[in-house]
């Protein structure tokens, strides 16, 4: 679901992009949605959710399925993504915090000094961090060169 080319999207936008895509999430045993809308820097939005399997370690997060869904199209240029998530049945009362596997993920793809993360929650309140505040001392493909 690509957008259709927005750069100047604002955080609030990003947020109910992120809210719609909360409910694309398929969560039979946590019951814990998360929606994620991932803004690349020619504007167009990537939505993500959550997909848990049986076996449990399969489940991928919101974050990367937005990220995977990007990257196969090309994408490869990255502003900001919002998160936001919560227990089936509320709107996600508490800001939704992106997990270790999925901060890696973004340190393969973006600028950890300028790649922003909107942590929401389902109602009025959110806080926006760089990569490098939410994985400080990351390891990336600059490491390697
Ligand atoms: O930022 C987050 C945090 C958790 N989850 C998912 C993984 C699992 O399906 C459920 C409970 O951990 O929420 C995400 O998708 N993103
Ligand atoms: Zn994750």
């Amino acid at each position: 679901m690509a957008g259709a080319g927005r750069e100047d999207m604002t955080d609030a936008e990003l947020i109910l992009e992120a809210k719609k895509a909360r409910k694309h999430a398929y969560v039979p045993y946590s019951h814990f949605q998360v929606g994620a809308a991932l803004l690349t820097k020619s504007g167009r939005i990537y939505h993500g959710c959550n997909i848990e399997n049986a076996a449990y370690t399969p489940t991928n997060c919101a974050e990367r399925t937005a990220f995977f869904k990007a990257i196969y199209d090309g994408e490869r240029e990255f502003d900001k993504i919002a998160v936001v998530g919560g227990a089936e049945g509320t709107d996600g009362d508490e800001l939704c915090s992106p997990c270790g596997v999925c901060r890696q993920v973004m340190m393969e793809f973006c600028d950890p000094e300028t790649f922003q993360i909107i942590l929401a929650n389902g109602k009025d309140k959110y806080i926006r961090r760089s990569l490098k505040e939410m994985l400080p001392f990351g390891f990336g493909p600059e490491n390697l060169k």
